[in-house]
């Protein structure tokens, strides 16, 4: 189970929703062109802090570009993303990234320790300092008696918590997570899904979640973002945001049986099954 670290930011309930300062994400009319078309199109929108805001929609619409552009990886062709007010330019250490393939994320020959002190090296962490972060953060996704192992001895739930206390020692405020749970059984994303739930809210992390998966958008976001697939002029890549107004904590059984859910589900069903996306 994932555990709250020592230095919690103030949970997203505490802070008053409406306060310009509490944006952290703000994109102005972000476009990006890659390979001779446009893939996003002026999309604008911004993102709290605390915030857990799920992504969207047909494949190939953008969703992992919108995720790169903003944490600085992917120039915009116009438009702008800015963080607490400045221009996203570059990655940066405040903005981590998890992704899907845990087994290409995590260098195989590091053990657990090593591939966490990965993140400590390139935040330029003092090496005497680097032992108590890499245990901190072992604790906190329940990996400490595994920090000798190597990836390959882990199962796929585990190396993707080793992915998450990787980014979390870089002591991030926004995590971009791009499908981390897309390659894992049932179960075991359920209880992930729960964990970064719990952890997300303990910690006030700000968060932008791909999934291809309408239940597990509706599940873990406070909003869920909808991208349209051939976006164009007439046609912005951004095509629905939605409001979750779903109590926390939630719990997989009576969560996906509330009425509000069983509503969104079918309203976002109905959008990207008749091509309206
Ligand atoms: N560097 C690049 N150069 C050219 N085209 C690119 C580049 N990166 C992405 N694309 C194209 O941009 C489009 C959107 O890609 P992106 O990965 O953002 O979509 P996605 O919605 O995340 O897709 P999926 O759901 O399949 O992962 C795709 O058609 C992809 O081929």
């Amino acid at each position: 189970m994932l555990q709250a670290l020592a230095t919690p930011r103030p949970a997203p309930e505490a802070q008053a929703r409406s306060k310009p300062d509490d944006v952290v994400l703000q994109f102005d009319a972000l476009s990006v062109h890659l390979g001779g078309r446009d893939i996003l199109t002026p999309t604008s929108l911004s993102i709290r802090r605390g915030e857990f805001v799920c992504v969207i929609g047909p494949s190939g619409c953008g969703k992992t570009t919108l995720l790169r552009a903003a944490a600085g990886f992917v120039k915009p062709s116009s438009g702008v993303v800015r963080r607490h007010g400045r221009p996203v330019t570059g990655p940066c250490r405040e903005v981590a990234f998890v992704f899907q393939d845990y087994g290409r994320a995590l260098l195989p020959w590091r053990t657990v320790a090593g591939n966490i002190s990965l993140a400590l090296e390139a935040a330029g962490v003092e090496r005497s300092q680097r032992p108590a972060r890499i245990e901190q953060v072992l604790k906190t996704v329940n990996l400490l008696e595994h920090a000798e192992k190597f990836p390959g001895q882990l199962s796929g739930g585990m190396q993707q918590r080793v992915q998450i206390a990787r980014c979390l020692a870089q002591d991030p405020e926004v995590i971009m997570m791009d499908e981390p749970f897309g390659a894992l059984d049932a179960m075991t994303r359920e209880r992930l899904q729960d964990e970064l739930a719990q952890l997300v809210r303990e910690r006030g992390l700000t968060v932008m979640f791909v999934t291809h998966d309408l239940e597990e958008a509706i599940y873990l976001g406070d909003t869920v973002l909808a991208l349209r697939a051939r976006p164009g002029a007439d046609r912005p890549s951004l095509a629905r945001s939605i409001e979750v107004a779903i109590p926390r904590p939630r719990h997989q059984l009576a969560t996906r049986e509330h009425h509000e859910f069983l509503r969104l589900r079918r309203e976002l069903y109905a959008y990207l099954d008749h091509g309206q996306a």
